[in-house]
């Protein structure tokens, strides 16, 4: 075989030359001799595509070029690397590369959670390559670990922290007692937060993460629109005050569960919503704009994935090592890991998912009161796992810690409680995850 060198050039489209592009650019320039070393070829930019290229005096200008949707389909192209974002125009573009063969890496993953079924057919019926490592939890090795790693075991969940900007907000509210408005503010003042953070403090970056997790570790198509989802702006500094009362704290996270029921039906679970977990908990220590996702599977027990999960250089590291794999797979010519979605299980809904409950009320200090907030408990077969009440002066603080339930009776529950005549504030109601210590 040719020294790598020797070989006839990967040529590389790159989509896009914002945050995480101009570093991949520039580490596909620095870096060149090692990556053709590993990659068995030399991999080389055939061309960037940008939105002005008027605005990039940085970049060779016989390297630019405004019109992605020409770049693409280039018979001087091999692998297309898009980190433009967003799902149009860009999914036309990546299935057209596909369709002509090219590879694609991207860190999509808007359009992976809601088209990745349309990519990987195109991808397979050419049989060319989609890797995508850098679409969930940044520089995490994550997405090959559970497509080849654990291709030979059963994952049972799936969960995480995958969102910085929200991961940053909660542990400075649980850190300063201030409120959720307040600490956006400043976050967006320092640069934690965008411009327009809608897709991170709603959950939706996260919930298109938690369908690109569910899909890969139970073998299933999960779209975005299967996730239940739910942001972190009416998580409120009573709700993180009574979580360190209970020497808990409040994580938006990601959990995709493989569920069987009592028939031994098996579905799939995904979800995103603020969650309450004890302190000692190892998903509870992590802080600022850090990510970290455990991942539960039969033969394998725990493992815990940890790092930077956002950032220009932290998400090029990801976006290279897949250039490497498809590169490598080029000079084989063979291929990398298809679609896997053969086990087709059915996706639960919310109000079916077994969670628990941590409700906390203010309610009038007298006989009896306690008895009926147990009762509406009961009413809808939740089982109490714990109940803690202090005295503040007419009034009581209640808090009552459920087992598992299905979510719409532990929903139905409170919104009973929140009714009776007794209960003066329904001061905080969080999802738990973890055992008390
Ligand atoms: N920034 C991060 O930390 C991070 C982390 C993980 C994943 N991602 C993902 O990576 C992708 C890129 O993110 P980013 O932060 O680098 O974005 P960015 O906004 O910094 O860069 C986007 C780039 O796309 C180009 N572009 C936009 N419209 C175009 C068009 N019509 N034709 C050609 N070029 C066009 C822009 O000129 C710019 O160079 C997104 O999918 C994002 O979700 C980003
Ligand atoms: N906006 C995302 C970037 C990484 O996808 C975050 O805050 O984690
Ligand atoms: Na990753």
């Amino acid at each position: 075989m040719a020294a790598p060198e020797e070989r006839p050039a990967i040529r590389v489209a790159l989509l896009g030359c914002g945050t995480v592009g101009s570093e991949v650019a520039r580490l596909l320039t620095e870096q060149a001799a090692e990556l053709a070393a590993r990659a068995g070829a030399p991999v080389e930019l055939a061309g960037i595509a940008v939105r002005r290229p008027d605005k990039h005096p940085e970049l060779p200008p016989e390297l630019l070029t405004a019109d992605a949707e020409k770049l693409v389909t280039s018979d001087d192209v091999d692998v297309v690397v898009e980190l433009v974002g967003g799902i149009e125009p860009v999914r036309g573009w990546l299935l057209a590369a596909l369709k002509a063969g090219k590879s694609v890496v991207t860190a999509n993953k808007a359009l992976l959670a809601e088209h990745s079924a349309d990519l990987f057919e195109a991808a397979d019926a050419a049989g060319a390559d989609l890797y995508f490592e850098a679409a969930v939890a940044g520089a995490i090795p994550l997405l090959r670990p559970l497509r080849e790693s654990l291709a030979g075991d059963r994952i049972t969940r799936v969960m995480g922290i995958v969102n910085g900007t929200t991961n940053y907000i909660l542990s400075a509210m649980d850190s300063t007692g201030a409120g959720y408005a307040e600490t956006l503010d400043e976050a967006s003042r320092l640069g934690y937060a965008e411009a327009d953070p809608t897709a991170d403090v709603d959950g939706y970056d996260a919930a298109s993460k938690a369908a690109i997790l569910a899909s890969l570790a139970f073998h299933t198509r999960v779209t975005a629109s299967d996730v239940h989802r739910e942001g972190i702006a009416d998580v409120t500094a009573a709700d993180l005050a009574a979580a360190r009362g209970l020497g808990r704290t409040v994580k938006l996270l990601a959990i995709c569960e493989r569920v069987t029921d009592d028939d031994g039906v098996e579905s799939v679970s995904a979800r995103v919503h603020p969650v309450m977990i004890p302190r000692s908990h190892q998903l509870a220590g992590v802080g600022g704009a850090f990510n970290a996702v455990y991942v539960e599977a039969d033969a394998a027990g725990e493992l815990m994935f940890y790092g930077q999960g956002a950032g220009g250089a932290p998400t090029a590291s990801a976006v290279l090592g897949d250039l490497v794999a498809v590169a490598r797979n080029r000079v084989v010519a063979g291929r990398g890991p298809r679609e896997s979605a053969h086990a087709a299980l059915p996706v639960r809904p919310m109000g079916q998912t077994p969670t628990r409950y941590h409700v906390s009320l203010s309610v009038a200090d007298r006989a009896g009161v306690l008895a009926q907030v147990a009762q509406a408990f009961a009413d809808h077969g939740v089982s109490i796992a714990a109940v803690r009440q202090s005295d503040v002066g007419d009034r009581a603080s209640l808090v009552v810690v459920t087992h598992q339930a299905p979510d719409a009776a532990l929903q139905s529950t409170v919104d009973e409680i929140a009714r009776l005549d007794v209960v003066h504030e329904v001061v905080s109601v969080m999802r738990v995850e973890g055992e008390d210590q």
